[in-house]
């Protein structure tokens, strides 16, 4: 070979073309999956080269969830960007992955959040293996000792709600959009659990707390983006919103987890009874380490925990009460019967507590109904750590699952219209309310909701007072506020405004 065809070979152009070359071949071998041929879920449609399926995600997820199962049934197949992803719906199949399997689909896959803040596996939201275990085992021990599902918690609930209650009083009658107010009212119970007392709704510290917890969900990232994340951050500009979304969580993990564990740590005496969360982490912490256990317990885990608590347990519930209160809008008709049953068994000289609850039927059912129906967190994502069958189909090893939550929630087999709100198909011929098995809001298996039981005291506490309060009046009768729901992360109900009207009035 002549010096000259050598020379040019090595020119930055065609080295440069040569690393091209390497990067399409390597992304086209990412894009055909590892175990395409075998006996996996089919596919809805022929995948684009490069890009799998991941167009398909365009859009309203749900509703292109509803075609392709049409076309490939219960369990399917897709390629995003080379990663094989399968799509679980139905109730049986839910049950069999995440019950009959849950050892093998109890992992979660790093999702976007950990990795821009570059946690791997931390916390108990994202984490999976035996970290997840250990943070999951303590978040629920440390939770019961602090009352969680008995009275000590619903008498913490019950106290944020009479303040709750007073806000409301204060904006009685004005159409006013309460999202801030209900958000930070929820959350006080789970700052008051973390860290031992809870924050004014218009300080502006917590406000900034809430609108980056806020931010989590409703700022998200497309699904899209979400596969791409860490390369299209490194994008000038903001153009998918990733950095604006990494500040929000940033901000969250250092002033907020952060600086409130170490003022806990400040006065943190291991000798002494724990007073909040932190403190009791903190001493299982110091007990494995002196017991020189190996152990996964360490501050990275706590504050990625505190973190998960934060943002999962208050956008849920007060999500679920803005659902709540916007389909009462729509059906003023069951305000009236759940005021009737509180004056009932209640009266309106006290307030509602949890040992009313197994009287206010009706209530319980609205309750049920609006989880159903709204369906806040409908897709719950995993990762198989090893195979197996379901349905005939092999679900490979690697694999990561999204299971539609929603899919029983809705399913039409199950529920009459089931996108009408119909509280009464949670009671029976005598009026007792019931839970079919296919009522799965916070899901199923090993990794059901950590805070079912506290969420379940919440929405009952501030539901039943705000019937009892108050009557629930669209700003403008001739035009009600949308029930078409906003899709990120979660179903959140679109900002609407609404007037709080006394009932004694
Ligand atoms: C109406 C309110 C709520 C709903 C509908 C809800 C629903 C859910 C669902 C569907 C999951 C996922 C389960 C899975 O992946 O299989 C989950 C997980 C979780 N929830 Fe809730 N939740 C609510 C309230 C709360 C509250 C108040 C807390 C606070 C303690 C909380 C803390 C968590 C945590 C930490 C996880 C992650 C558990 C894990 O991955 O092991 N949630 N929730």
């Amino acid at each position: 070979m002549s010096y000259a065809v050598l020379s040019a070979m090595f020119t930055p152009w065609a080295l440069a073309g040569s690393v091209l070359v390497l990067l399409v071949y390597y992304a086209w071998t990412k894009t055909r999956l590892e175990n395409e041929g075998s006996n996996i879920p089919p596919f809805p449609a022929p995948a684009k080269p490069f890009l799998g399926h991941t167009l398909l995600m365009k859009g309203d997820i749900f509703e292109n969830f509803v075609w392709m199962r049409q076309k490939a049934g219960d369990i399917f197949s897709l390629n995003l960007l080379g990663q094989h992803w399968i799509v679980v719906s139905g109730y049986e199949n839910l049950r069999e992955v995440l019950v009959r399997h849950g050892n093998k689909a109890q992992d979660r896959p790093l999702d976007l959040s950990s990795k821009v803040l570059g946690e791997d596996n931390h916390g108990l939201l994202s984490s999976h293996g035996q970290n997840w275990k250990e943070q999951r085992a303590v978040t629920n021990s440390i939770l019961r000792a602090f009352g969680m599902g008995k009275n000590m918690m619903a008498e913490k609930v019950a106290s944020e709600v009479q303040i709750f209650i007073e806000k409301l009083e204060s904006h009685a009658e004005k159409p006013t959009d309460v999202h801030h107010i209900v958000s930070a009212a929820v959350c006080n119970i789970i700052c008051s659990i973390l860290v031992g007392h809870r924050f004014e709704y218009d300080d502006a510290y917590y406000k900034q707390m809430i609108e980056n917890s806020n931010a989590f969900v409703v700022k998200a990232p497309s699904l899209l983006v979400f596969f791409g994340g860490p390369l299209l951050k490194l994008l000038p500009g903001d153009w998918f919103g990733i950095k604006y979304w990494e500040h929000c969580l940033h901000d969250l993990n250092e002033n907020f987890c952060k600086f409130q564990i170490n003022k806990v740590k400040q006065i943190y005496n291991p000798e002494n009874e724990p007073e909040n969360f932190i403190a009791a982490y903190l001493q299982e912490m110091h007990k494995k380490q002196e017991s020189s256990e190996p152990t996964h317990f360490d501050e990275p885990n706590l504050i990625s925990l505190v973190k998960s608590m934060i943002i999962a347990g208050t956008e849920t519930t007060s999500n679920t009460i803005n659902w709540c209160v916007l389909y009462c809008l729509h059906h003023p008709q069951v305000q009236e019967k759940v005021f009737e049953e509180i004056q009932t068994h209640v009266g309106t000289s006290r307030a509602p507590s949890i040992s009313d609850m197994s009287k206010l039927r009706y209530l319980t059912a609205v309750i049920r109904e609006t989880q159903r129906l709204a369906g806040i967190a409908p897709l719950l994502s995993r990762v198989v750590s090893e195979s197996f069958e379901v349905q005939g189909y092999l679900i490979p090893k690697g694999s990561q699952l999204f299971i539609n939550l929603n899919s029983t929630l809705h399913d039409e087999s199950k529920w009459e219209n089931p996108l009408q709100f119909r509280p009464e198909r949670f009671l029976d011929a005598n009026g007792d309310v019931f839970k079919p098995n296919e009522f799965l809001p916070f899901g199923l298996g090993r990794r059901i909701c950590v805070g079912e039981a506290l969420a379940r005291t919440e929405l009952d506490l501030f539901l039943a007072s705000m019937f009892q309060r108050f009557r629930f009046e669209p700003e403008d009768p001739a035009q009600l506020p949308s029930l078409k729901a906003v899709l990120v992360l979660g179903f959140s109900p679109q900002p609407y405004k609404v007037k709080f009207v006394g009932r004694n009035k």
